[in-house]
């Protein structure tokens, strides 16, 4: 009950906090831990503060000169070219970008920009893109070199480079790439194709002690060696234009000559016979300084798994069957991991239900070595071993599950692994078969670890998962790279660079995601819940709950219940208040699943949702953002969520974004958010939707649902409504039914193993997530804090 107290005493900028799982966040609030050295965080800080410089003196020397009162950036002093009309970016002093996507070479445009900037918003017209060092680390290491970024961005561009954007380029740039780390027959080399840059390396002591000093080489690189199955964005690119209209082909061509001429060479690079490049051997034991010394002196090194050469870990009989057909977005983000032949490291975006499961199992069946694939639940790990077991034709033998429920038998030689990352990572006593698994996990050589979702996973636990499981390659997984926290630079440095961020609106445009109408339904609040809202003797938690069980938007549920209903639909309604959610599922007659719930009945109400058309609707609290899989539901109702969790609201959309059938070509999902107007709910709202809005969704207001004065539900009658208000301001065993379902939201078997110490010292917010830093808000203009002034007023 000391946690329950806790929560209350939660500030208001925790509160904006979002979730995470409590058994991921135990392992943040940990002090110790063994397997990371102090040294390899201060030198990725040190890296993230020279990067934080370059940024500052970049965003600085634009404010300095462009800055107006407002707060908003003055380009119109930009320098213009002749023929800006038909280019199709800006590119302004900040490093921002803005794109026009209807210009004619919108793709080509669009696929170069992702892979040198990061995006920031896309709306239908005009995307926004901003240069960070990150992105440009991005760029270098898919073989984009400096001056082609610089050329193509200047073609590409309406108005002359700033000439501060090609220096920042150019800083950003010059060392990145040039030094890989690459595992030969077990031995750890460092590779590059400039003897110059591994002369200026093995100036630094810690890396001249490494060192195996006889193997000095010039050697054939393996990336000349076959060419994978997924060609570079070259040959994609011509693909593309050949689809666009044949009157600008022309034009396309000559603008993107330097970005195709730079694709092909890398692709040249790796069909030619041979590649000279000089490396030289290090200890196997003195891989993790000799990483640090190269972070430290701007080298990062970039980790490439030569997997078709490598004789040391035994070949895993695993193609994609026949049938399976990879998608063209799936194939791009792939090809930009196997573009030269060996498999980088690093993280493909894709939105959920895009297909990040094929996508991962694809690259693990192209490796074709012993896969270890990480999951955030039990549940994800059962989707993953279904997955690899129908796309690809694997001998059940060679996967296994380790789980606290599920342990399968582990194929001595080599296989695939699914897990869960607190299996892996967690620090207590284990059980003797939880040991003996470990002991395999550790003591094996991994071709390639698949780790799922990593936005949610705390740096410190990649650390320490990583660092305890020799591998060759890491593919991270994520449909929202929300963390806007030092977290996400840190990502960049453990796994590798983002390869690869599809467009949300792009694939909606092609079909292989649901056409959502977003919509927010505006729910006054009725005047006696409205008066006990406004007094300071309610506690927040009173208030948050006369908010969310609000008559009017008990209602406004009722109303799109029934009007779904009548379509046929399949309908979610989420509400991450579990009092709430009772309210609403009793009172409607709707079966619900919380934390509380059993297994059995979790199973067989899904199995009505899923099977019966006679169960259309199901509750669910937040259990249901993401572990449980309902392809058939294409309508959500919010009526309560986690503050302005931007990532809760992607994944809960996420579950309708499945394609759906529909011959009219229309809307085909529905997304309503119910919110109590004049309440912080408002407020909230508007923060959630912000990670949407820059993927190109709008939001509808909609004011008047239905006709008040003829609609008859549950509470229209004031009798029901004093009630409620009644039952709302006395809840009975409120707090032990929301301490239930953040407990159940843990890995069972971690909550046994967790100490009672830490457990003592959770609050209930970090149980539930709430207490984990993930969700620090934008700072950069998109937060409610640089709200433009027009709307300012609407939300103080
Ligand atoms: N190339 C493909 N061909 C056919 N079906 C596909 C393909 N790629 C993905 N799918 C299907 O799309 C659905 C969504 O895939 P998946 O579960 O991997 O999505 P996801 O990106 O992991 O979503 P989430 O983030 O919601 O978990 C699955 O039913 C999967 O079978």
């Amino acid at each position: 009950m000391s946690s329950v107290k806790t929560t209350k005493k939660r500030t208001l900028a925790e509160d904006y906090a979002g979730d995470v799982g409590e058994d991921l966040q135990a392992y943040m609030d940990g002090d110790n831990d063994p397997v990371v050295s102090k040294d390899s965080v201060a030198a990725s800080n040190s890296l993230s503060q020279r990067i934080q410089k370059r940024l500052t003196q970049l965003d600085q020397a634009t404010m300095d000169s462009e800055k107006g009162d407002a707060g908003y950036f003055d380009f119109s002093s930009l320098n213009m070219k002749k023929d800006h009309a038909s280019r199709p970016v800006w590119v302004c002093p900040n490093g921002r970008i803005f794109l026009e996507a209807f210009s004619p070479i919108y793709k080509q445009a669009y696929d170069f920009l992702v892979a040198i900037a990061e995006p920031v918003s896309r709306p239908e017209f005009i995307h926004e893109y901003k240069l960070t060092p990150y992105s440009l680390y991005a760029a270098v290491s898919v073989s984009i070199e400096t001056d082609s970024i610089i050329k193509v961005l200047d073609r590409l561009s309406k108005n002359q480079l700033p000439e501060c954007i090609i220096k920042f380029i150019r800083e950003c740039t010059t060392s990145y790439g040039k030094a890989k780390l690459v595992l030969h027959h077990n031995e750890f080399y460092v590779e590059s194709l400039f003897p110059e840059v591994l002369r200026k390396l093995l100036e630094n002591e810690q890396i001249r002690l490494a060192r195996v000093k006889e193997d000095t080489e010039t050697s054939t690189s393996a990336a000349a060696l076959n060419m994978t199955e997924f060609t570079s964005n070259g040959e994609f690119l011509q693909k593309e234009v050949s689809a666009e209209d044949q009157a600008n082909l022309q034009y396309q061509k000559l603008l993107m000559e330097d970005y195709d001429q730079t694709t092909d060479n890398a692709a040249k690079a790796t069909t030619a016979s041979t590649v000279q490049t000089v490396s030289f051997r290090i200890r196997k034991t003195h891989v993790e300084q000799v990483k640090r010394a190269c972070l430290d002196m701007d080298y990062p090194l970039m980790e490439e798994y030569d997997f078709r050469n490598d004789k040391t870990i035994p070949d895993i009989e695993m193609d994609l069957k026949p049938t399976t057909r990879i998608r063209e977005y799936q194939e791009k983000s792939l090809s930009k991991m196997f573009g030269n032949g060996r498999a980088r490291s690093g993280i493909i975006v894709l939105p959920c239900g895009a297909g990040k499961t094929l996508t991962g199992v694809t690259a693990a069946s192209t490796i074709k070595k012993s896969c270890l694939c990480l999951c955030t639940s039990a549940v994800s790990v059962e989707q993953w071993t279904a997955q690899f077991k129908m796309w690809t034709n694997i001998p059940s033998k060679k996967i296994a599950r380790f789980t606290s429920v599920s342990k399968d038998e582990i194929d001595k030689d080599s296989g695939v692994i699914v897990t869960t990352y607190t299996m892996v990572a967690f620090g207590g006593a284990r059980s003797s078969a939880s040991a003996e698994a470990m002991k395999i996990i550790q003591g094996r050589e991994w071709g390639c670890i698949l780790l799922d979702e990593v936005h949610v996973v705390p740096a410190k636990m990649f650390r320490k998962v990583i660092g305890s499981i020799a591998c060759h390659c890491k593919l991270g997984l994520t449909a929202t790279l929300v963390r806007e926290d030092d977290l996400i630079g840190d990502l960049n440095f453990l796994i590798g660079p983002k390869l690869y961020e599809a467009n949300w609106m792009d694939l909606t445009q092609s079909g292989f995601l649901a056409n959502v109408s977003c919509v927010e339904v505006w729910c006054p609040m009725t005047g006696p819940f409205y008066s006990e809202y406004l007094k300071d003797n309610n506690t927040a938690r009173q208030r948050a709950l006369l908010y969310v069980a609000n008559p009017n938007k008990f209602s406004a549920a009722e109303y799109l219940i029934r009007y779904h209903e009548e379509r046929g639909d399949k309908i979610i309604l989420f509400s991450d208040d579990v009092f709430a959610l009772q309210l609403y599922a009793k009172k409607l007659q709707k079966g619900y699943i919380f934390g509380g719930t059993s297994e059995n009945e979790r199973m067989r109400l899904l199995q009505a949702f899923r099977s019966s058309p006679q169960v259309n609707v199901v509750c669910l609290s937040k259990v249901g953002d993401t572990s449980i899989d309902l392809p058939e539901a294409n309508v959500i109702i919010q009526v309560s969520s986690h503050f302005g969790s931007r990532r809760q609201e992607a994944q809960r959309l996420g579950r309708i974004l499945r394609p759906k059938a529909n011959a009219s070509g229309g809307f085909n999902a529905f997304f309503y958010t119910l919110i109590s107007t004049d309440t912080s709910e408002m407020f909230y709202s508007n923060k959630r939707q912000q990670y949407l809005v820059d993927q190109g969704y709008t939001f509808k207001v909609v004011t008047e649902l239905y006709d008040k004065s003829t609609f008859e539900g549950v509470y229209t009658s004031k009798a029901a409504q004093d009630q409620l208000l009644y039952e709302v301001l006395n809840p009975e065993g409120i707090d032990a039914l929301n301490e239930t379902e953040s407990n159940k939201l843990v890995d069972v078997e971690d909550l046994s193993r967790l100490s009672s110490k830490k457990m003592k010292s959770s609050s209930l917010g970090a149980l539930s997530g709430a207490g984990g830093s993930k969700y620090m808000e934008y700072s950069t203009g998109h937060g409610a804090k640089q709200r433009h002034n027009l709307f300012r007023d609407r939300y103080r």
